[in-house]
């Protein structure tokens, strides 16, 4: 397996605790799942049920209150936390808040670069001008701003900043959701093509009914921070054992 987690349980403290208050509720409460090489998780649940607290837990972003995430055999905590910087990228959501309107792509590319791992600058031009193509942008895209490019384009450089750490797993936090429809086609198309190149795995945050069909193994559905549902794709959507996952893929 690349990713295991075991029962993963985030409870954000209140900046001023009262003893009069209740303890929090956990924001996301034992979450287990497993992701082997290649494949595709999905996550969905409605506003608040713990999506992007799981992402964040999952990126290296936020620690676990109790729970074990890991990668590869070895216990994350145990695993030096650039390597696993390195291996799980995220992809944001929004690449036009994201990206620095006054930094070229290159620019940017290569600064992610520089920060995940250290390598000679001449080595680093190169892996920039890779990834450019591997996401299917042109080497002159180095030396364009943000604004001079399409929504489109826009996340291919968002996918290209996640991709060039050579990651093992991305998440993608509703990266597709605000595209068009035939844009969204393309990127789908091109994750699919980099995960059979690079044996990626992805966790997809999404509600897009198209996305969970097309490119994702398993699902999770999850309700107030607690799974209610895991399991194969094909058979969640087929069987849903839970009226709220019905509701959720609108079946
Ligand atoms: N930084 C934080 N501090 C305190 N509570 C938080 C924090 N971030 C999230 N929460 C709480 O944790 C719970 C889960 O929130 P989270 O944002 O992970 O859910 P979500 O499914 O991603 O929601 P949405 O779809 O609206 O983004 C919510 O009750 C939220 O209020």
């Amino acid at each position: 397996m690349i990713l295991t987690a075991r029962y993963l349980t985030k409870i954000y403290k209140p900046k001023m605790a009262m003893p009069w208050h209740p303890e929090p509720e956990p924001a996301i409460d034992r979450i287990c799942f497993e992701l082997g090489a290649g494949e595709t998780l999905a996550i969905i649940g409605a506003a608040g049920s713990g999506k992007t607290t799981l992402a964040r837990v999952l990126a290296g972003a936020e620690t676990v209150t109790t729970g074990t995430l890991v990668m590869e055999g070895e216990r994350v905590d145990a695993v030096s936390s650039d390597e696993y910087h390195r291996s799980i990228r995220m992809m944001f959501q929004d690449p036009s808040a994201s990206l620095n309107p006054n930094l070229s792509i290159g620019r940017q590319l290569d600064s992610t670069l520089k920060l995940a791992i250290s390598m000679p600058e001449a080595d680093r031009k190169q892996r920039v001008l890779d990834t450019l193509q591997d996401v299917g942008l042109l080497h002159e895209h180095i030396d364009f701003y943000p604004d001079q490019l399409s929504s489109g384009l826009k996340h291919r450089v968002a996918l290209a900043r996640a991709l060039i750490t050579n990651p093992k797993v991305i998440i993608a936090d509703e990266s597709l959701s605000s595209v068009d429809v035939s844009v969204r086609a393309k990127l789908i198309n091109l994750l699919l093509k980099l995960q059979r190149e690079r044996d990626l795995s992805y966790i997809m945050i999404t509600h897009d009914r198209e996305i969970i069909e097309h490119m994702c193994d398993k699902l999770m559905v999850l309700q107030s921070g607690r799974t209610i549902e895991y399991g194969q794709v094909e058979q969640i959507l087929n069987q849903p054992k839970e009226a709220y996952s019905r509701q959720l893929l609108a079946l």
